[in-house]
């Protein structure tokens, strides 16, 4: 622990020495992150060096092998404050064959808020119409999700988290193949959302219009954390602006990925 974390009050996420695998693979080798509250951390790294696993555990959706993680200062296993975490998984077709509607979707992030059998009140209906018009899809609330676009239906996810009005928002890969309008629009839905006093995790492989938003990145490599700190300038061809992606097999730390600052 270096004297700025213990300048720093309880974290909104601490996760220390995580260590996971996948059968008798490891994935993470002792990882430890914590997100204070009011920053926006962005956990970056190449294809498969770990970023959604730890995700995953921060999130419980995956049991470590070892380590601790603590959720706005309490351990994972006793952890009920769910409707306080927004999470957006790594893209995913929100309508399926399913005719549910825009708003319908929006609606089932107020599920945790509202209880099970909690009946519908005029605050989770406000909350919806807040959240669609932060994505720009209120005059889309009425139609199925299947005959919106790749990037609207993200946006709808988005939508989803907003609308259970968390205090973190835990994103994986919110703008991988959408296009630079939506990233744009998502961009400022972030930036209306920290405004708020919201937390951000978010896991990405290129920031574009995120990058000015992001308070500290992480970059995830082989399982570890080998830089944590400043937005690190993508190197060399990596900068070229129709190189959309990083590489699995360019370590940290020589030309590749990115350059240490
Ligand atoms: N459910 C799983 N079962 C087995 N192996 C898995 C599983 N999920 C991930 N892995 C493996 O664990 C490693 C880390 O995967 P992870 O998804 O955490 O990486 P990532 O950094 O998020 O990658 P990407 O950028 O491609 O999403 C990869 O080698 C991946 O193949």
């Amino acid at each position: 622990m270096t004297a700025t974390d213990l300048d720093l009050p309880e974290p909104v996420v601490a996760a220390e020495g995580i260590v996971a695998a996948y059968g008798g693979r490891p994935v993470l080798h002792g990882v430890t992150l914590r997100v204070a509250a009011g920053e926006v951390v962005a956990i970056l790294g190449a294809n498969g060096s770990g970023k959604s696993t730890l995700t995953r555990s921060v999130l419980g959706l995956l049991q470590p092998r070892r380590g601790e993680i603590r959720l706005f200062g309490t351990p994972l296993r006793r952890f009920r404050d769910w409707h306080r975490i927004g999470y957006v998984p790594q893209r995913l077709d929100a309508g399926g064959g399913v005719p549910a509607t825009v708003r319908e979707v929006v609606a089932s992030g107020r599920l945790a808020r509202r209880g099970f059998l909690g009946r519908n009140r005029p605050a989770d209906r406000e909350a919806v119409s807040a959240a669609l018009a932060d994505v720009g899809l209120t005059d889309r609330a009425g139609d199925p999700v299947r005959t919106l676009s790749g990037g609207q239906q993200q946006r709808v996810l988005i939508a989803r988290a907003l609308a259970g009005e968390p205090d973190l928002l835990v994103l994986d890969e919110p703008t991988a193949g959408v296009d630079a309008a939506s990233q744009e629009a998502f961009a400022a839905t972030l930036h209306r959302f920290v405004g708020r006093g919201g937390t951000v995790l978010l896991v990405a492989h290129e920031l574009g219009p995120l990058a000015p938003l992001i308070s500290r990145a992480v970059v995830v490599h082989h399982g570890e954390i080998v830089h944590s700190g400043p937005v690190p300038e993508p190197a060399g061809h990596h900068a070229a602006p129709d190189h959309d992606h990083v590489h699995p097999h360019a370590p940290y730390d020589r030309p590749g990925i990115w350059d240490a600052p």
